[in-house]
């Protein structure tokens, strides 16, 4: 594939990709080590002679995920640091919301890649499975670092990966970098205490959050008023329910009684003064 940027920054290579002059600059597979990329592909099913088609799609698309894995931590790294500062310089937050947006498309990415591992049917699988054992998901350290700087606490992990760093115990490096990555402030955090600075809620007067709550009571006021003017009984009561249910919601946003209550259970992770920054 020609590179877009190739004739603008350097005009040493022809339109066909021939080097025109000497200069001793990179080439492509150079630049890209491709050398150590694509001769990583080591199908265990073609080395004990009996080659299964599938497990070239499998091996890829777990190294696709890696890459990608790396990428997300190299942006929220990066976001994480320039979040990580007494008064955030306001220049920063384009960048910030950048970066982020990026690693929500590659999420997105992620997650759209298990289609295709899925044109492999489980018999499929099973072909090449056994040459896999003891290998394992669990054992992505990327996976789990990125969880921790994301800001994913111990408590809320599932019961069955509580002990997620077990895997990792024979490797003192991964050790170090999990627990690096449980002790630093995660992306969560950061974004938490920068809410919790945002200026202008209630200054001179202005008073966001007591005009906040009167307009979310007059719009539900309306709301349940037009409701009941609606003719057709099943339609009236369905719009009723659903505005008692956004009264709810927005009440254990007001009430710090219900805010509190769903984040002892681990149902919103945001304390109350900073759910008024966002
Ligand atoms: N434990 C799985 C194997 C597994 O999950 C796996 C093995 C190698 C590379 C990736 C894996 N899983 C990824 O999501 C199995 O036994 O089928």
């Amino acid at each position: 594939m020609a590179c877009p940027m190739r004739s603008i920054v350097d005009d040493s290579m022809g339109q066909d990709g021939t080097q025109l002059g000497n200069e001793a600059g990179m080439l492509y597979g150079e630049y890209l080590m491709l050398d150590k990329l694509l001769s990583a592909q080591r199908m265990l099913s073609a080395e004990s002679s009996k080659p299964v088609h599938d497990e070239h799609l499998f091996i890829i698309t777990h190294q696709a995920y890696e890459l990608w894995f790396k990428q997300i931590i190299f942006e929220v790294d990066s976001v994480r640091s320039l979040l990580d500062v007494e008064g955030l310089d306001e220049s920063h937050t384009m960048e910030i919301l950048k970066r982020l947006n990026r690693v929500v498309l590659i999420l997105k990415l992620l997650v759209d890649q298990v289609m295709i591992l899925e044109t492999m049917t489980p018999l499929d699988f099973m072909d090449f499975r056994h040459y896999l054992r003891p290998a394992s998901g669990f054992q992505s350290l990327q996976f789990r670092l990125l969880e921790n700087k994301l800001g994913l606490k111990q408590a809320l992990r599932v019961k069955y990966n509580q002990n997620y760093q077990t895997v990792f115990g024979d490797d003192p490096e991964a050790m170090e970098s999990l627990h690096k990555s449980e002790q630093e402030p995660a992306l969560l955090a950061l974004i938490e205490r920068w809410l919790e600075r945002t200026p202008g809620l209630n200054t001179h007067g202005f008073n966001f959050w007591g005009k906040f709550q009167a307009t979310v009571n007059k719009m539900i006021k309306e709301d349940i008023e037009a409701a009941y003017r609606e003719p057709n009984e099943n339609v009236r009561k369905h719009r009723l329910q659903d505005a008692e249910n956004r009264r709810e919601i927005y009440r254990s946003i007001f009430d710090p009684s219900v805010h509190d209550a769903l984040r002892s259970r681990g149902e919103r992770r945001f304390v109350k003064i900073k759910i008024f920054g966002a």
